[in-house]
């Protein structure tokens, strides 16, 4: 869709070389304290009982770790993960057709859960709260519903709109797990093992000045490194030095909070057309030629977290943060 290099979402040549770089256990997996230590407890408390573990629903924004969370649950279990996603399963019987082919314990991990459909999701209300399956035999006046058992199982979910998610299938969930941003801190260890796996040298502070641009997301962060790393390769020796890491990301325009051009022009323009608002999200749209719901979806969401744009019910506002980083005065009102 959009192939910004800040973008959360994964690009599409990065999905195999993601799989190299997924932390297996939950003690390579970087950040994230409270939800790590949390399943920590979970899991250890079910082995020692010899049970599968409660069903675990993962939300928060692309980037962060949810299907890298759900496999390290299955291998910290000790069981197989069956990967699949909400658009896949089409029908009842797509469903069906996974849950009776899992053995007992394992994980059935399904992604973009908000896009099960109705018909797919009363399928999943019985097998989740008692590993059974009914299904209808016949039709018409000779119909009768049989009850299947299942092995028991873990469903792991995962989704970037929790908000979306019906509330019966929400109350499904024994663990509701949300990610957060990542700090700093976090992310240039993630960045420091990243380039570890990838045998290249970065001092540290080369790897904070990544870490800061990163948008708090591992995947931007890994996706930077790459890129630097590129740089290096062919500017320097292929170590990757803060001088070079700086002049890497400063070629690649992401500046020095990961803002791009696009974050820039969306910024600039409510500054310069509108003396930094309140400004409606129509009028916004019609100005720097973006759609309404893609600056709403994608462009907006890591300028209100850092706190650079504020929704109020007159339109956006820039905050003086963003005055701040661009060096320019405030106007007066
Ligand atoms: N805590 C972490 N420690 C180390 N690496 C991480 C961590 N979290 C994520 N990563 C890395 O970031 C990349 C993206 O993670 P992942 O695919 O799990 O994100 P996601 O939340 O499932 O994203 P999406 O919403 O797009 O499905 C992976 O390659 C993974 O190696
Ligand atoms: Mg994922």
């Amino acid at each position: 869709m959009d192939d910004r290099i800040v973008t959360g979402d994964a690009l599409s040549e990065e999905e195999v070389l993601e799989q190299s770089l997924r932390p297996q256990f939950l003690q390579q997996y970087i950040g994230q304290h409270k939800v790590k230590s949390h399943l920590d407890i979970f899991i250890k408390a079910a082995k020692m009982r010899s049970e599968t573990l409660d069903h675990v629903l993962l939300y928060g924004p692309p980037g962060l770790g949810k299907t890298t969370l759900a496999t390290i649950i299955a291998n910290e279990m000790g069981v197989q993960i069956r990967t699949t996603s909400g658009p896949a399963i089409e029908r009842p019987g797509d469903l069906a057709a996974v849950l009776t082919s899992l053995e007992p314990g394992d994980v059935l991990f399904i992604d973009e859960i908000h896009r099960l459909n109705r018909s797919v999701e009363e399928v999943l209300y019985p097998a989740m709260e008692d590993f059974c399956l009914d299904i209808v035999i016949g039709k018409g006046p000779s119909a009768r519903s049989v009850r299947l058992d299942l092995p028991p199982f873990t469903l792991v979910g995962a989704t970037t709109r929790a908000g979306l998610l019906s509330s019966p299938l929400r109350d499904r969930f024994g663990v509701l797990s949300r990610l957060e941003y990542y700090q700093e801190e976090d992310l240039a260890s993630i960045v420091e093992r990243t380039a570890s796996i990838l045998n290249v040298g970065i001092d540290t502070q080369a790897t904070h000045e990544i870490a800061r641009r990163a948008r708090g997301t591992p995947r931007i962060a890994n996706r930077l490194l790459r890129r630097v790393r590129d740089f290096a390769q062919v500017k320097g020796d292929g170590e990757i030095t803060v001088q070079l890491a700086t002049e890497a990301l400063e070629m690649l325009q992401v500046d020095r909070l990961g803002l791009d051009h696009i974050d820039h022009k969306l910024l600039r323009g409510i500054i310069e057309k509108f003396r930094g608002g309140p400004v409606g999200l129509d009028t916004i749209s019609a100005t720097i030629g973006e759609e309404s719901h893609t600056i709403e979806d994608v462009y907006e969401p890591y300028l209100l977290q850092i706190g650079f744009l504020q929704r109020t019910p007159r339109g956006r506002i820039v905050t003086r943060l963003v005055y701040d980083h661009f060096q320019m005065e405030v106007p007066e009102k």
